[in-house]
């Protein structure tokens, strides 16, 4: 499938391209009181891929992903999609229109079993939310669709569970249960494996690769393993701007890429 997309050109000239993306970013720049986090960064998230944004210490990675979530607003540049500019529309606004963040703003109530939980995003989806409470007969119904977002992370077994009491990495997979309830498009997922033990991460890429079957994710990540073992495209950031793009074999070969992690103390 083809997007509509805004580009501009060497010349400083915005034309319409016909590109297989899902999510573009033109000239997206961010500056904080003088600092340029994001300094016109180009992005084009091809459909159906997992993409990572990778790159070292202070790089631009989280700012450049808070401008694609619409949690922060960009100083200059374009951010389209499906062919939607949605450069200043809400996150709230985005998410309906099929693009996603988890892991860090999921709302998962700790009080609430797992099963529950998975419903009440059902309902968020429904958007009639604050009936939730009030028919169990409708809640019922949602059951069929939430067993399949539970086996689809691994939780059939703990439906019944209260989510306080999950292992921290079950708690993710439950987070992205609810991400999925709202059936994004584009699901974008800010470090994943942050703070997970070593045996949970396995589990969790493997999630994340289930997950992104029959749709797009674009990732900011630091464990280059699981960037490695997930990805087909990334793009590495180093101070505000793209330093390269491509299979993880061929930027983790990139002189300029090598340099700015040993320059930045990763190794
Ligand atoms: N709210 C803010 N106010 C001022 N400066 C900021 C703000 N957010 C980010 N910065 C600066 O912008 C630059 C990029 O930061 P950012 O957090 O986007 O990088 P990052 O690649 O995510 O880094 P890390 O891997 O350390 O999380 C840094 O110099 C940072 O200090």
């Amino acid at each position: 499938m083809f997007a509509q997309a805004p580009l501009k050109s060497g010349r400083g000239r915005w034309e319409t391209v016909e590109v297989d993306a899902i999510l573009l970013a033109r000239g997206l720049s961010k500056s904080f009181r003088g600092i340029q986090a994001v300094d016109g960064v180009n992005l084009t998230v091809r459909r159906g891929t997992i993409h990572a944004l990778i790159g070292p210490n202070g790089a631009g990675k989280t700012t450049c992903f808070n401008l694609l979530t619409k949690f922060l607003n960009p100083t200059k540049g374009v951010i389209t999609f499906n062919g939607h500019d949605i450069t200043r529309r809400s996150p709230a606004d985005v998410a309906r229109l099929g693009l996603v963040r988890s892991f860090q703003i999921s709302a998962v109530f700790p009080q609430l079993t797992v099963l529950e939980n998975v419903r009440v995003a059902l309902q968020r989806k429904r958007r009639d939310n604050f009936a939730f409470w009030r028919s169990d007969r409708v809640l019922k119904k949602l059951d069929g669709r939430a067993g399949q977002l539970l086996e689809e992370v691994g939780l059939e077994g703990q439906s019944s569970h209260r989510a306080a009491d999950l292992s921290y990495g079950r708690k993710r997979a439950l987070e992205l249960a609810t991400t999925l309830a709202l059936e994004p498009e584009l699901l974008l997922l800010d470090e994943p494996m942050a703070g997970m033990a070593v045996e949970e991460i396995e589990r969790t890429a493997d999630l994340i690769k289930r997950s992104a079957r029959n749709r797009t994710v674009l990732m900011v990540e630091h464990n280059l393993s699981v960037v490695a073992a997930l990805s087909d495209e990334i793009t590495v950031l180093a101070r505000g701007h793209v330093l390269a793009e491509g299979s993880y074999a061929t930027v983790s070969r990139d002189e300029r890429v090598i340099a700015s992690y040993i320059g930045s103390g990763h190794g």
